[in-house]
């Protein structure tokens, strides 16, 4: 389980995150929704520790994170893989490539640099990539690819860390609608298959109901919203997109393209409440 007690980070002046408490169990699926500079990005790095709370702390299985560094850091970020936005791929290698270099913190840094691969670890990838449809583009460089199949190289790359969480950074925001299915669908599959506990920011409210079974909402750093997806009423959402302004919030503005889906795993297709 993992345990967000009390997390404070400030940049400067900016409170990014403040206060922020948060369990989450093993296997759940959670959305973090909330406006632009809402404080998202900033949670799920400290989480990864890619940035360090300023005060508070973070538990995973009963064990502080915020003190560990060398080794034991590397191995922690190995067992939180992250997913960006902008896939972070080496253009230049090829898809399976990509997918070792998943093996950095559990393999080190050299055997990585000069491509030296276990027949096990070779395995490892081209199942994780044939596990998200992408054998086939195996041997293609990452850039021939198109963006929603190099987020599903940078899922298979996150899968093949052994992670025991993954953390998905917006990982739909650059993403045309069809590609933006197949990633939350192949997230979804993934966390529903394995168990895997899923943290992923959204930007839009209709993937979050889609695909999460529960739902964060932060506003201005602070956690205001903790529920299921049945219980985001329209006050809810004032509350974690409407700012300090009070305009009212224009619904559509946060929805893209999950009208009708079948979640993965599920029998029956289910309807997203959605302003289109
Ligand atoms: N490295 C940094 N240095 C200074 N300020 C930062 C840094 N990272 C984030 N911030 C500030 O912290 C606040 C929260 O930013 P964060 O990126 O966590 O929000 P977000 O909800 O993820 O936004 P977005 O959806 O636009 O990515 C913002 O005011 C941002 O400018």
């Amino acid at each position: 389980m993992l345990e967000i007690r009390s997390a404070t980070k400030s940049f400067g002046d900016v409170l990014a995150v403040d206060q922020v408490s948060l369990r989450v169990e093993p296997g759940q699926m959670v959305g973090v929704i909330g406006r632009s500079g809402a404080g998202k990005s900033s949670l799920l790095r400290l989480v990864n520790r890619l940035v360090s709370a300023t005060s508070g702390d973070i538990l995973f299985e009963g064990r502080s994170i915020s003190g560990l560094s060398g080794q034991d850091l590397r191995a922690w970020r190995a067992r939180c893989a992250m997913i960006f936005q902008q896939f972070n791929l080496v253009n230049r290698l090829d898809v399976i490539t990509n997918v070792l270099i998943g093996r950095i913190g559990t393999a080190g840094t050299l055997p990585v640099m000069f491509k030296h691969f276990s027949t096990h670890e070779r395995g490892m990838a081209a199942a994780a990539l044939d596990r998200l449809d992408l054998l086939p583009q195996a041997l293609q460089r990452a850039d021939t690819l198109s963006g929603g199949q190099q987020q599903r190289v940078a899922i298979a790359r996150a899968l093949i860390q052994n992670p025991k969480l993954i953390l998905a950074d917006e990982p739909i925001a650059s993403l045309d609608p069809r590609n933006a299915r197949l990633v939350m669908e192949a997230l979804r599959t993934i966390n529903k298959e394995d168990r895997m506990t899923v943290i992923c920011n959204l930007h839009t409210l209709d993937a979050a109901r889609a695909y999460c079974d529960r739902i964060v909402g932060m506003a201005q750093g602070r956690l205001v919203f903790d529920g299921a997806p049945e219980a985001l009423t329209p006050a809810v959402i004032q509350e974690i997109y409407g700012g300090a302004d009070d305009e009212t919030v224009d619904e559509s503005l946060t929805s893209t393209i999950v009208a009708r889906h079948r979640v993965a795993g599920t029998a029956e297709p289910r309807v997203v409440q959605s302003a289109h």
